[in-house]
């Protein structure tokens, strides 16, 4: 757990820095072992974290600690952990990019095609490929939310974006699930450059 801690307390920072968790958006998680994960206290600002807003939860999201008051986005990291068990980090964030961009996209998919660094990401790659981002309409029902999502994590998405919300992203273990995050952010942001000078 310490280890995991330390891992969250530095990567709020890092997102923090990047301004992808405004007022006490975002939340952090990391897997502890094959029956709980370490998860970020809701309500405290990412950027700021201490040891202590680190939380242990079990795999169904419910605080092992009485009192413990997990994110309230809880239950689509476990979903996570769930669905991809190879998974050891998600971390989600409201960026600018993130957030504007998934209000001005109509559908329920944002298309990255012709990116270089698409090959961030597993199995691709090539440049030359079309990549569908799943984009969801927001929810404070967070069952209803991952019900909705669900079908769409067979396709084994790069991430996915909560429209006018935030970007969920997951990886192997904090640090290489920071790089995909960091990998999507700048898509978005080139994304968005491009509808600008359009
Ligand atoms: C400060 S508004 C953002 C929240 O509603 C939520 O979307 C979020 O990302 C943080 O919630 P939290 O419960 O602190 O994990
Ligand atoms: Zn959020």
């Amino acid at each position: 757990m310490a280890e995991a801690a330390r891992d969250l307390v530095a990567v709020g920072a890092r997102m923090d820095r990047l301004g992808w968790v405004p007022g006490s958006s975002g939340n952090l998680s990391a897997r502890l072992g094959d029956t709980a994960i370490a998860i970020t206290r809701s309500g405290v600002h990412k950027g700021r974290l201490t040891e202590a807003d680190i939380i242990e939860v079990g795999l169904d999201g419910v605080a092992l600690r009485a009192g413990d008051k997990p994110s309230a986005e809880t239950k689509l990291h476990c979903q996570l952990y769930a669905r991809f068990p190879e998974t050891g980090a998600v971390l989600h964030g409201h960026s600018v990019a993130a957030t504007v961009l998934s209000m001005a996209v109509p559908g329920d998919a944002l298309v990255l095609e012709g990116y270089e660094i698409l090959k961030a990401f597993r199995g691709i790659v090539t440049h030359d490929t079309r990549v569908a981002l799943p984009v969801f309409d927001n929810d404070q029902d967070m069952a209803r939310l991952a019900d909705v999502i669900a079908p769409a994590l067979d396709a084994e998405p790069i991430g996915y974006i909560l429209r006018g919300h935030g970007v969920y992203a997951w990886g192997p273990d904090v640090e290489r699930c920071f790089w995909r995050l960091e990998a999507l952010e700048f898509l978005l942001r080139c994304e968005l450059e491009r509808r600008r000078i359009r």
